[in-house]
């Protein structure tokens, strides 16, 4: 058996929380032979919430849970952890756009962002999945001097599951046989659903829908589905984005297939002519517990065109939050 790592869960109470808390504890996250021990933040008023939480989480007996921290301290939630999923903020309700949260959320990831820089192991790998996930994890990462601006990403990886899903149900294959879809941009209505590299058992996606299926339904679907389970549950998605960020971390510390990739959203580094400063979702290949932009793309026009909407959207998010990106 390995020796356990630490993996900090903000927000453990809540819808997401739930939902994750148990997966990684049984081993869905890093495998069948790594313990964990998890580290659980919540706000004062949510302890005694997370106490059922971690009743719950004991009387699982689970084989790999080596212990439990729950807390309402960043300092004591992060410290010396290998793996931070900051889900802790609030939702949208219907009719609101994710970065509509700006401010009620942004708030939340600066000290985040300090505490993770003070107190947790020097290979933190940090997911941020509390809306609007991509500028609030810019924020954590300003916040972090000390560490590197790679080990801070965003959570795109629900919408590239979301996409896998639609395409295996328009071409009638399982998605088990879609390789290399990608999201581009930022988590929102502006991200960018793009096909163009997708096989589906070997062959050409594009060759395999038609044109219009692709840009009138298959990308607004994608880029509204948030909002389509909003309007379904009455709350936005949880057991999904719990699975998504689970899918995001193992990826990362685990390793991507061969001859397939996945999309995350990381600091861009200036790769197909984003401008760096942002953190932006492209598809990644995971190798040793790091990942790498994949290079060397053909990009058409219509692609260009939605990739610049979505960087867009991405440096206003960024200009709206200027004061809260200094350490
Ligand atoms: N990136 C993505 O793909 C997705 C992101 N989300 C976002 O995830 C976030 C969480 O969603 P839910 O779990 O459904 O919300 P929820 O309201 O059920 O739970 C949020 C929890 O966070 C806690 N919390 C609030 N502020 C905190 C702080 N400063 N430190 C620690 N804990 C704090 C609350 O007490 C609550 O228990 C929302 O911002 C939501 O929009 C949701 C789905 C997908
Ligand atoms: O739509 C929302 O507000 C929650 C979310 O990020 C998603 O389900 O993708």
């Amino acid at each position: 058996m390995k020796n356990p790592v630490r993996v900090a869960i903000t927000g453990a109470a809540g819808n997401i929380g739930y939902a994750m808390a148990f997966r990684i504890a049984a081993g869905d996250m890093l495998g069948p032979d790594q313990p964990v021990i998890l580290h659980l933040l919540e706000i004062t008023p949510a302890l005694p919430a997370l106490q059922g939480v971690v009743m719950e989480l004991n009387d699982c007996a689970f084989p790999l849970l080596a212990g439990v921290v729950a807390t309402d301290k960043l300092e004591e939630a992060f410290k010396d952890v290998n793996y931070a999923l900051l889900v802790g903020a609030r939702p949208r309700g219907p009719g609101m756009e994710r970065k509509d949260l700006l401010t009620a959320n942004g708030a939340i990831f600066g000290p985040q962002g300090k505490a993770l820089n003070d107190c947790a192991s020097r290979d933190v790998k940090v997911l941020v999945v509390g809306n609007p996930a991509n500028t609030n994890s810019l924020i954590a990462q300003c916040n972090a001097p000390d560490l590197d601006p790679k080990q801070f990403t965003a959570m795109t990886r629900l919408d590239h599951n979301r996409a896998l899903s639609q395409l295996a149900e328009k071409t009638g294959v399982h998605f088990n046989f879609i390789k290399k879809m990608t999201i581009w941009g930022n988590h929102s209505s502006t991200q960018y659903p793009d096909i163009s590299q997708c096989t589906v058992d070997g062959k050409a996606a594009p060759s395999l829908v038609e044109r219009d299926w692709y840009e009138a339904t298959f990308i607004p679907e994608v880029q509204q589905r948030g909002a389509a389970i909003i309007k379904a549950r009455g709350a936005s998605s949880a057991a999904s984005a719990a699975s998504a960020a689970i899918d995001h971390m193992r990826s990362w510390a685990l390793g991507t297939a061969e001859g397939d990739w996945v999309s995350m959203g990381v600091p861009s580094d200036g790769s197909y002519g984003v401008a760096p400063g942002i953190i932006y979702s492209y598809p990644c290949v995971c190798k040793d517990g790091k990942y790498e932009i994949v290079q060397g793309l053909t990009v058409d026009e219509f692609s260009k065109a939605k990739m610049a909407a979505t960087e867009t959207e991405l440096r206003e998010e960024r200009a709206a939050v200027e004061h809260l990106l200094k350490p």
